[in-house]
C-alpha cells in the first residue's frame, strides 16, 4: 500500500494517544509531526506519557503544514480548535479527517462547500466505532416502524460538548425517515427546566456525564404495549482505532466533505 503522511492534532488527549500508537502501528502510515497547545520545539519522545518518537512537537498547525506536508490530518482535539483546523487543512490541501465534535448543522454544510471549491476530500466522523455506525443505522431503520424515540447518551464526565456528536448524528439519520412529530404528553410542562431534555424536531436527547463512563448511548422506543432498546457501549478508545484507520485510507480519494462513517461502510 502506498505511504500516507500523516499530522495529528491533540496527541496527549484520550483519543490522540490511541491514533499516535495506531499511527506506529501501521506499516503504510508515517506519522510526520503532531500539533499540541504546548510544548513547541520539544521532539515527541521528551513529552511524558509519549511514545519514543523522534519526530517535532507544532503549536501552530500552520506552520507545521508549511514545513511538513502531510497528505492528512487527524483532528482530536476540541470543538473550537476542530472548527479552526479543517478549515485551515482545506486552505492548505491537506485532508482532514475530524474525530472532533461539536460541529453544527451549518458547520457542516459551509465546510462542505469549501472542500468541494478546492476539490479536498474531508471526513467528519461523530462516531468511528463500527457498533455505533449500525447502533445509528438499526436505531433509523426502527424509527420507520416505531416513530417516538428519546436518546440517551452516557459519557465521561471530561467531555466538553452535549449533547454529543453521536446523539445528534443519530437524531439527524431519524428525522430523514421519521416526519416531525410532537412526543409526550401534549400538555406536558417542564417544572424543572431542561427536565425534557434538548429538543429536535420533537425527539429528546438526555445527556448523562459520569466518572467511570467512556462513550454509550441508548435509543429507545416506544409503541403500543412495547418497547425496544438499541444500546451501542463504548468500553475504551481502542474502539474507535479502526475507523480512524480506513478514514485516513478512504479520505485521499474524495473529494468533499463525508460527515458520518455509514457513508463509507455499506
Ligand atoms: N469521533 C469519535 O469516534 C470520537 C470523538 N471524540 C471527540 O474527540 C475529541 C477529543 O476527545 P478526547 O481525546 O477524549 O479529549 P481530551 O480532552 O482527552 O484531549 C483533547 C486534546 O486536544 C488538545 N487540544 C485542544 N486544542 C488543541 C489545539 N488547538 N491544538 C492541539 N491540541 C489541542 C488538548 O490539549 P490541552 O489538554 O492542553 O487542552 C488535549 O490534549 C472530542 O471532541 C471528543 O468528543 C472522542 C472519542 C471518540
Ligand atoms: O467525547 C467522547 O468521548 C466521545 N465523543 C464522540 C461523540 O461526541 O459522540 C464519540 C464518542 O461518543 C466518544
Amino acid at each position: 500500500m502506498k505511504e500516507i503522511t500523516l499530522i495529528i492534532a491533540g496527541p496527549r488527549g484520550n483519543m490522540g494517544k490511541e491514533a499516535v500508537k495506531l499511527a506506529e502501528q501501521t506499516p503504510h502510515f508515517k506519522l510526520l509531526a503532531v500539533v499540541d497547545t504546548k510544548n513547541e520545539g520539544k521532539r515527541l519522545r521528551d513529552i511524558s506519557d509519549m511514545p519514543a518518537l523522534d519526530i517535532p512537537v507544532y503549536t501552530d498547525l500552520e506552520k507545521c503544514f508549511t514545513e511538513q506536508k502531510p497528505d492528512v490530518l487527524i483532528d482530536l482535539t476540541s470543538p473550537e480548535s476542530g472548527r479552526v483546523h479543517l478549515e485551515l487543512a482545506l486552505d492548505y490541501g491537506v485532508r482532514p479527517v475530524i474525530g472532533t465534535t461539536g460541529f453544527s448543522q451549518e458547520d457542516i454544510e459551509r465546510l462542505r462547500a469549501k472542500a468541494e471549491e478546492k476539490e479536498v476530500g474531508a471526513i467528519i466522523a461523530p462516531n468511528f466505532a463500527i457498533g455505533a455506525i449500525l447502533m445509528m443505522k438499526f436505531a433509523q431503520t426502527a424509527a420507520r416502524y416505531m416513530p417516538d424515540v428519546e436518546i440517551l447518551e452516557m459519557h465521561h464526565d471530561k467531555k466538553l460538548d452535549a449533547p454529543s456528536g453521536t446523539a445528534q448524528k443519530t437524531a439527524q439519520l431519524i428525522s430523514e425517515v421519521r416526519e416531525a412529530k410532537k412526543q409526550g404528553h401534549p400538555e406536558e410542562t417542564e417544572d424543572l427546566p431542561g427536565a425534557r431534555g434538548a429538543e429536535v424536531e420533537g425527539m429528546r436527547i438526555h445527556s448523562i456525564r459520569l466518572p467511570g463512563l467512556v462513550a454509550h448511548q441508548e435509543v429507545l422506543f416506544g409503541g403500543p404495549g412495547q418497547t425496544l432498546t438499541i444500546r451501542h457501549d463504548s468500553i475504551n478508545r481502542a474502539s474507535f482505532m479502526p475507523g480512524v484507520r480506513l478514514s485516513v485510507e478512504t479520505v485521499l480519494s474524495l473529494k468533499t466533505l463525508v460527515y458520518g462513517l455509514e457513508h463509507i461502510i455499506d
